[in-house]
């Protein structure tokens, strides 16, 4: 079995175009690093969170905290952001 090429990869039909999205794809790669990385930072400050409300007497999850987080990406990134907030929150708290 051959390697695919950059082209094939790519599904570009040049190879200006296939050089483009392979550097491109390089820089996706790495926001997406960084971005999951700042996704465990944000469970592990939510993690203390919750442990701490929970150790005091409280309950896991405030729903009234969950409305503004949801309300924060839906103003950014409209309704979409919605549904990246709700797994964000099952990330951090798990399913309820
Ligand atoms: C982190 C908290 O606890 C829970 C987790 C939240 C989150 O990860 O953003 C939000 C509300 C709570 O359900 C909090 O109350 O701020």
């Amino acid at each position: 079995m051959t390697a695919m090429t950059q082209t094939e990869k790519t599904g570009a039909r040049t190879d200006e175009a296939a050089t483009l999205i392979g550097d491109a794809r390089e820089r996706i790669d790495a926001l997406d690093d960084r971005i999951i990385g700042l996704i465990q930072e944000r469970m592990a400050v939510s993690a203390v969170i919750q442990e701490a409300r929970i150790s005091s007497g409280g309950r896991r999850v405030n729903l009234a905290r969950e409305m503004e987080v949801l309300a924060h990406y839906r103003d950014a990134l409209g309704k979409p952001g919605t549904s990246l907030a709700m797994t964000l929150l099952e990330l951090c708290r798990g399913r309820v």
